[in-house]
């Protein structure tokens, strides 16, 4: 074969341009292999970041995250983008949290706006049906019927009104349900004044109108939080999606590629293996050397018009890789925003703004589960049900930010003085609550004793003077069968019991 060599060294010329299409092809798929690794591991953090946000939302999540282990797998992951997607437009939040009594509340109203009457049932009929997450809610649903009667009674009616209503009681129950309402914390001091001016028997009247104007700002103040929310999260899932579909346009320009490679090794092996045979039987060497030449000189062509190909294929996918990477630092960063602002919006929803304890809500999550692992592993658990003695004085002699101050620090003081397993949130008011798992009635005796001591001599201050602070505790055991009322109306009782008898004591049921 050493006529080969004569020919300006054409085999070795296209072996190399061969060989080197090949090299950079491989590092063409290599490039997209790690480009597309990058963006299945962005998304999985990024559904990582979410899980947790909401309950309906985690199972999508977690089948997302573990379609995604397996690599993109182009119709799979569309598909539950999609009903993804869904369930976050129909998002919905549902609690089961016990409610404050708000009957006498809605005879008021009921008596007050007649013209209103059919949108106060249904109102009504929602709150029973516990369709109100927070009290909050409806307030704002109130609010906006209030805020339509365009027929309001005359002011004598109403003076008559509120005359004939038990305002004592209304007052009370209004009360019940703003000390339950997480208020956004812009709105905290005018809360307050609101319950101040309740709690101190001022003509209903001012105060309900009040009430409803500051319901109305609250409600303006949620619908821009809530848009706002609602906008980033709805961009957020245009661009999952349309990444979705940019990785599957690459998946399927590199299956393509890949593909066209196989043609072409097939291709310039048939022309070799044709000219190895009439090599072989060749009897004149003068014919043999042309149909060799024009055969090399054709596949000469053939690889220079494959690299012209190639090297346009090349350049659109690296268009498109380029374009990947783009929107996954782009993810990123939104990744990284979505993970802050959940936290804040969770930590919004489960935390007391005052104490920066967990408020009744997460207690009662917590509540739910330490009942079920005592019931499934036969551990203890202890309920802890705290209040501050007299507290009214502090209010009442010191001001109620003083009162606010002294909350502040007996919420550090119960935290500090628990193990880490031990849970403590504000339940509403001066009331706290613990759980203590795997504890027994006695050492949570002992415990809460020392803990209240402590409390007693811990030195407070207003307004320059040195105040003596005090709380009572009731601690109930789980038993089976008990639920989270059960449990805790027997703790309730034990605190009733400490009240009772004198209060700054612990008393163990
Ligand atoms: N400063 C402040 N006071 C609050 C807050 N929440 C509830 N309170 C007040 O806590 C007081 C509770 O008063 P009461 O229920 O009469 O109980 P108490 O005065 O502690 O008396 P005993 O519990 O019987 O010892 C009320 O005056 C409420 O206004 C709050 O967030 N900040």
């Amino acid at each position: 074969m050493s006529f080969f060599k004569t020919k300006d060294d054409l085999p070795v010329k296209w072996k190399e341009k061969y060989f080197d299409l090949l090299d950079s092809q491989e590092k063409l798929e290599k490039e997209y292999k790690t480009n597309q690794d990058l963006l299945c591991k962005t998304i999985i953090r990024f559904a990582l970041a979410a899980k947790g946000f909401n309950k309906t939302l985690d199972p999508h999540l977690d089948r997302i995250r573990d379609l995604l282990k397996a690599g993109i797998k182009t119709q799979p992951l569309r598909t539950e983008l999609e009903v993804f997607s869904n369930a976050l437009m129909a998002m919905e939040d549902h609690s089961s949290s016990s409610q404050v009594d708000a009957s006498l509340l809605f005879d008021f109203l009921a008596a007050h706006f007649p013209g209103r009457l059919a949108e106060l049932r249904k109102i009504r009929q929602s709150y029973d049906a516990r369709e109100f997450i927070n009290p909050q809610r409806l307030f704002i649903a109130l609010a906006e019927i209030l805020e339509g009667d365009n027929t309001p009674p005359e002011a004598d009616d109403f003076a008559n009104e509120l005359a004939l209503a038990d305002t004592k009681a209304i007052s009370q129950q209004l009360l019940g349900l703003l000390e339950n309402a997480d208020l956004p914390l812009e709105f905290l001091d005018e809360g307050n004044n609101l319950r101040l001016r309740l709690q101190s028997g001022q003509p209903l009247g001012p105060v309900f109108e009040d009430a409803v104007n500051l319901l109305l700002a609250i409600k303006k103040h949620l619908q821009l939080e809530q848009q706002e929310m609602a906008d980033f999260l709805s961009s957020l899932t245009e661009e999952l999606a349309e990444l979705g579909l940019i990785a599957a346009g690459v998946n399927i320009a590199a299956e393509d590629a890949e593909k066209k490679r196989n043609n072409r090794e097939q291709d310039v092996a048939a022309q070799m293996a044709d000219l190895q045979k009439k090599s072989a039987t060749a009897t004149q060497l003068e014919p043999l050397k042309q149909l060799v030449s024009i055969r090399l000189h054709g596949i000469n062509q053939q690889l220079q018009s494959y690299a012209l190909q190639e090297q346009f294929e090349r350049e659109k996918t690296q268009k498109e890789l380029r374009n990947l990477l783009q929107k996954i630092r782009e993810m990123e960063t939104e990744t990284t925003e979505l993970q802050s602002r959940l936290e804040a919006a969770q930590s919004r929803a489960t935390r007391d703004p005052l104490t920066n304890l967990p408020n009744r809500l997460a207690f009662e999550e917590r509540l739910t589960d330490e009942i079920a692992r005592s019931h499934r592993y036969g551990t203890t658990l202890i309920l802890a049900v705290w209040d501050i003695d007299f507290f009214k004085n502090i209010n009442d002699t010191y001001g109620h930010k003083s009162g606010d101050k002294a909350l502040q620090v007996i919420a550090k003081l119960l935290s500090k003085h628990c193990r880490e397993a031990d849970f403590v949130a504000r339940f509403g008011g001066e009331e706290f609550v613990m759980l203590l798992p795997e504890t027994t009635l006695p050492s949570a005796l002992k415990m809460a004793d020392k803990l209240r001591e402590n409390i007693e001599k811990s030195s407070f201050h207003a307004n320059g003077d040195r105040l003596s602070i005090t709380l009572s505790c009731g601690i109930a055991q789980y038993n089976k069968g008990d639920d989270n009322e059960s449990l805790f109306i027997r703790a309730d009782g034990a605190l009733y019991q400490a009240k009772q008898n004198g209060r700054n004591r612990c008393i163990a049921i």
